[in-house]
């Protein structure tokens, strides 16, 4: 049972369908109707042929011109069934892949749109999987409802209502088909229904083990993990293997040779029941057509039903599918009300903020700090103490849990997102570039000149080694920058964060991973941004904010000590002096082992 607020996968499926070829119903009526039209031509061919037997062929009438007539109508209503079919069919595609055509990018832009708190939990192979397999199964439930489905029922409808009219006793025997078809579909569901959810279940874990392995490749060689992945992968291999194995078994009993016996089996029932009948005498010529026109429906009406049926077990993979994509596209949207503030100055209040990522556990808590604008903020602290949370919440990837949040006197939230966007800037932790030139990966999609281009570059001190790229800003930085130092790449994520002309520059340990050379780079880089910009920095190595004119020391959530680098250095036992002071002896270690 499923309760009002959990719909089944049937109906999300359906939702799902329906949404997306709403826009089209006029061209998804108009191509059943003429379906319906094709059906009751194709229906046509049995009722000539009944009229020939009748009437020319049992009384030995030669009359060629009526024959003649009855030919040539028959072979004209198949011709024309199939020319309206084939016309209409080709409609329905068209609906149906323009539908999915929607769903997808309707799909991938509201992925685009989540919260980041989605993403948290998400798993990447998975998201991949929905965004593209997921949407490629919704593409199979549209041909097979609408073309098989559908143009099947509607042949169905159209040869019941034929036979009612030909003899409506021989046509409630051959309806007793339609539940006998049904009952084994029933079977075959209840059979197959928790082998095609466990297959796609393991499938969509082989797909995620394998995204995750390549990505941590490195680690799982390192650590000697690459054994025991690939008996884990083999393990849900071999369980996929034999989930797929019941499924087929299911399949291969039950679809085709049962239906198949069905249909023997009911051209014998309307045989004998006709033989029955007749008894008493001799066959009358009528019965002889009608008898004829119902051998040759019985054929016709079990094939739709095998059809129809002989798609169930695509179906239900497809139904699960498109469930999921439903379900994905009813994840909520961060939210992003109609907001019109901007960002002037960079100024920014921070006013007793807490935070919390799960409710009870708090992350940030009663955080209070002025930022004039242009100020440059170094923000240190122990590992988990909350020093990317403040990041994270200055970059509205959160919604603040309880304080203030302002941005030049502005509730964050009530700020207009694009103008945010560009106001500020992000330097992350790992550059994440594009497999795209240098120009692209500073532009990030963004409508900005070669001049910006450049300028951003230049502020960022990458100018320089761009130019010296053998094709300049249009090269090619291959997967992930992989043909760039990762100082370099460094500076192209600062030339990107620059290119939006950012009021605020927030940087995230933006040099922890590079060489003291580069390190100097960057911080020159920086020092020419300074007093221009609003800087919020995070540091692990203390020398990038030693010349910031405050720093915020966080320790468990909370402000330990706030002050420029000389005030804290003389606060005795301060946990910045111990900071600064482990990390001295670390360097000196360091500069010990190298001589
Ligand atoms: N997305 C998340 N969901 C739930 N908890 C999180 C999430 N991100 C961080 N946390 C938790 O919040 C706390 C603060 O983490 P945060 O990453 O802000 O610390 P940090 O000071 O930046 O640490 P580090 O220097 O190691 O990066 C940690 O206890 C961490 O486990």
């Amino acid at each position: 049972m499923t309760s009002p607020g959990h719909p089944s996968p049937g109906h999300r499926a359906a939702a799902l369908l329906w949404r997306a070829a709403k826009p089209e119903s006029r061209h998804l009526w108009i191509g059943l109707a003429w379906l319906a039209v094709a059906a009751g031509l194709d229906a046509l061919g049995p009722v000539l042929g009944k009229a020939y037997i009748d009437r020319y062929l049992l009384p030995r009438d030669p009359a060629l011109a009526h024959i003649a007539g009855l030919l040539i109508g028959a072979l004209l209503a198949g011709w024309v069934a199939s020319w309206v079919r084939y016309r209409q069919l080709s409609r329905l595609a068209g609906v149906a892949m323009r539908s999915v055509r929607r769903i997808r990018e309707s799909v991938y832009g509201h992925v685009l749109r989540l919260p980041m708190s989605f993403f948290d939990k998400a798993i990447t192979g998975q998201l991949v999987s929905r965004v593209t397999n997921d949407t490629e199964a919704v593409k199979q439930l549209y041909v097979q409802v609408l073309f098989v489905m559908l143009d099947c029922l509607i042949m169905l409808a159209s040869l019941l209502l034929t036979m009612a009219f030909l003899d409506w006793r021989l046509m409630l025997i051959v309806t007793m088909l339609v539940p006998a078809v049904f009952g084994i579909v029933y079977l075959y569901q209840k059979l197959s229904a928790p082998a095609v959810a466990r297959t796609r279940e393991l499938r969509s874990e082989l797909n995620a083990q394998t995204a995750e392995s390549i990505s941590g490749m490195a680690v799982l060689q390192a650590t000697g993990a690459t054994l025991g992945y690939g008996d884990r992968y083999a393990r849900i291999n071999s369980d996929h293997y034999h989930s797929r194995l019941t499924e087929l078994r299911a399949n291969a009993l039950l679809l085709r040779p049962a239906l198949d016996l069905l249909n023997v089996a009911m051209l014998a029932v309307v045989i004998a029941v006709f033989g029955l009948r007749e008894t008493g005498g001799s066959l009358s010529a009528i019965e002889v057509g009608v008898l004829y026109a119902f051998v040759s429906y019985v054929g016709r009406v079990t094939e739709p039903l095998i059809q129809i049926t002989m798609q169930f077990s695509q179906l239900q993979q497809a139904i699960i599918a498109a469930a999921r994509v439903n379900t994905l596209l009813d994840e909520a949207e961060a939210d992003r009300p109609a907001a019109a503030g901007r960002v002037t100055d960079g100024a920014v209040t921070i006013d007793r903020l807490d935070f919390a990522y799960n409710p009870g556990s708090p992350v940030l808590r009663q955080v209070s700090l002025d930022i004039r604008p242009g100020e440059f903020i170094g923000i240190v602290g122990p590992t988990g103490s909350g020093k990317s949370s403040l990041l994270s919440l200055l970059l509205r990837f959160y919604p603040v849990t309880e304080g203030r949040l302002l941005i030049d006197g502005q509730p964050i939230a009530t700020l207009d997102e694009a103008a945010f966007r560009d106001a500020v800037g992000l330097v992350p932790q790992e550059p994440f570039l594009l497999a795209a030139s240098a120009r692209e990966n500073i532009a990030m999609g963004r409508d900005l000149s070669q001049a910006q281009i450049e300028a951003a570059a230049v502020a960022a001190g990458a100018h320089g080694f761009i130019s010296r790229l053998e094709q300049g800003y249009d090269t090619k930085l291959g997967e992930g920058g992989a043909r760039l130092a990762v100082g370099e790449k460094q500076l192209i994520a600062i030339a990107r964060a620059l290119a939006g002309q950012p009021r605020i520059l927030l940087l995230d340990e933006a040099t922890s991973h590079v060489d003291s050379e580069t390190e100097a780079v960057v911080q020159q880089a920086l020092a020419q941004l300074r007093g221009r910009l609003t800087l919020i920095s995070i540091a692990h190595r203390l020398s990038t904010i030693r010349d910031a004119d405050r720093i915020v020391v966080l320790n468990h959530g909370r402000i330990a000590e706030l002050g420029a680098h000389d005030e804290l250095m003389r606060i005795d036992s301060g946990l910045y002096r111990r900071l600064v002071e482990l990390q001295q002896l670390s360097t000196e270690d360091d500069a010990l082992s190298a001589g």
